[in-house]
């Protein structure tokens, strides 16, 4: 069983050194894309399904509240988080619009739609990423190796190369935190000086 543990360590390094030494200009690219989205006054809409709905509510925190450094609140919202919108739509049309629909609802031109699916085809994130190319959100897709059908629809797509969707998951926080970070550090340079 030891040995089991450390073979679940070394899976989840390799993947995560892969992804980060093949992404790295884009995680850097992603950062200038949400910070210029923020800037502009706009926002970031985040969603996923399970775990990654779980991780659209931990990036959305950091934003909201704080990350590494003190700084002012930056605009994100977890789509997953309303119980009554996610069920009355879930209830009276179907499942697989529970993002899109709120994404029509307060979706604004250049806002950021951050979607994350490990399979990259949950129908209600593909769903959500077509109504916010229609109304010209940007579209940042997080996924598993090959993106799936959330590939088609991403602006900025960061497909992890592992099929194990908790090697995923873990690859996803980890680009979330980094994400965070040179977010604040593009807005708030000054900030870094005293670490
Ligand atoms: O956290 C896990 C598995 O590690 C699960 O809750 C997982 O997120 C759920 O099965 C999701 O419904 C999977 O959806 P997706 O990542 O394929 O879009
Ligand atoms: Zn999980």
């Amino acid at each position: 069983m030891k040995k089991i543990v450390f073979d679940i360590l070394n899976e989840s390094l390799s993947v995560k050194e892969a992804f980060v030494r093949e992404n790295a200009d884009r995680i850097v690219h992603g950062a200038d894309r949400i910070a210029t989205c923020l800037t502009g006054g706009h926002k970031l809409l985040l969603f996923g399904n399970g775990g990654s709905a779980a991780d659209a509510q931990h990036i959305a925190a950091e934003f909201v509240n704080r990350f590494r450094i003190e700084r002012a609140p930056l605009a994100a919202i977890a789509l997953t988080t309303d119980t009554s919108v996610l069920t009355s739509i879930g209830n009276d049309y179907a499942f697989d619009e529970i993002f899109s629909k709120q994404v029509r609802a307060i979706g604004q031109p250049d806002d950021i739609a951050l979607g994350i699916s490990t399979s990259g085809n949950s129908p209600n994130v593909v769903g959500a990423f077509k109504v916010a190319r229609e109304m010209g959100l940007v579209t940042v897709g997080l996924t598993g190796q090959g993106g799936g059908k959330v590939a088609e629809y991403s602006d900025i797509l960061f497909a992890v190369g592992s099929a194990v969707t908790a090697r995923i998951q873990e690859t996803h926080i980890t680009l979330g935190h980094m994400l965070c970070e040179l977010t604040d550090r593009i807005l708030f340079p000054s900030a870094f000086d005293s670490e």
